[in-house]
């Protein structure tokens, strides 16, 4: 494992709040039957599982209002090392609901705009935050009005400063990180075929589209495909495995369970894919975004395909 610190940013976090319920019916009054809070955000989420199993990392945020203080509260209490980046506008916060088969619900809110002077003072921080690093992993959507280009610029930045950077975003922001080369992309399979401009229905599309990112300057892409598993495709070639899970609990934070668990192992080749599929299919079977432990990833169950059927559909 790579020992080196792993500096995650989220721009947007969120708090998340998880309810499960027996039936999701619209328009109707459904009573809860549990309710969980977590600190959340896809930055928030790698950094939580990489220090849940002894993985160096600082988590660098934005924080406003009372929602603010309480995420903080939340990432101080879990003793996640935390750089916080006062912002006037509100935290966001983020539904989840789900229901008994696992399948889930999510509202996310847009979150608030950040000021130039937000944005400098996280630049500053994540700055800071980065000597000595192995990683910065950018993460998540963008709060309205940032610049689309932010990530490609941070990227551009850290590459130079010989910081590794990942980016799980979607849409604009992640094409637009593209042209700063980034060492690596996770999109899942919906952020895949947005990126592309068309539907990704089976492995050959996926790894079509995966080798378009890498020609539009990603080096690696970790394509996450929910029960489907991920396909890894690098320099060195493809690699397609999956981590079978019978009875999902939730899936929220499945996709920062992989990357997490793909960095910690060194992101490179099947060993780190399988690695990340063990960190992935521990968190689907944890309730709400609770991410997993070292007692809950079982290794056993990630099986690497050397003969990949690529013909095959994937689960829409
Ligand atoms: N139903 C599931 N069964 C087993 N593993 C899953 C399931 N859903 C997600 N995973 C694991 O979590 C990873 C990320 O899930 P995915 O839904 O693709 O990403 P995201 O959470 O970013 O949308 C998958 O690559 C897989 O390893
Ligand atoms: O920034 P976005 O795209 O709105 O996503 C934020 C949400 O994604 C999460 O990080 C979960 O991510 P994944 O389910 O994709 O792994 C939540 O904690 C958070 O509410």
């Amino acid at each position: 494992m790579n020992q080196h610190v792993i500096v995650t940013l989220t721009l947007n976090p969120s708090l998340d709040r998880t309810i499960e319920v027996d039936r999701l019916v619209t328009g109707a009054v459904i009573r809860a039957t549990s309710v969980r809070l977590d600190p959340g955000g896809k930055g928030v989420n790698v950094s939580r599982t990489l220090l849940a199993n002894d993985v160096p990392t600082v988590a660098v945020v934005t924080a406003g209002g009372a929602d603010g203080d309480q995420l903080v509260h939340l990432l101080e209490t879990d003793g996640i090392p935390l750089r916080a980046v006062p912002a006037a506008g509100r935290t966001r916060s983020n539904v989840t609901i789900v229901e008994p088969d696992g399948v889930v619900t999510k509202l996310n809110e847009p979150g608030e705009p950040l000021s130039r002077a937000e944005l400098d003072a996280v630049a500053d921080m994540v700055l800071a935050a980065t000597e000595g690093a192995s990683w910065v992993v950018t993460c998540g959507s963008l709060p309205p009005g940032v610049p689309t280009e932010i990530y490609a610029r941070l990227c551009e930045f850290f590459t130079a400063a010989g910081v590794r950077v990942a980016v799980d975003t979607s849409g604009p922001a992640l094409l637009a990180a593209l042209e700063a080369k980034p060492v690596l992309v996770k999109p899942n399979r919906e952020e895949l075929a947005e990126a592309v401009g068309r539907p990704v229905g089976s492995l050959g599309d996926v790894i079509e589209a995966a080798e378009e990112l890498r020609d539009r300057g990603a080096r690696t892409v970790l394509a996450s495909l929910g029960a489907d598993g991920a396909v890894l495709v690098e320099e060195e070639g493809v690699t397609i495995g999956e981590a079978p899970v019978a009875a999902p609990r939730s899936t929220v934070g499945a996709g920062d369970a992989l990357l997490a668990g793909f960095l910690a192992a060194g992101a490179r080749g099947a060993p780190a894919l399988a690695e990340g599929l063990a960190w992935g299919a521990a968190a689907v079977c944890l309730p709400a975004s609770r991410m997993p432990r070292p007692e809950d990833i079982r290794r056993d169950i990630v099986r690497i395909h050397t003969r990949p059927d690529l013909g095959r559909s994937l689960i829409a």
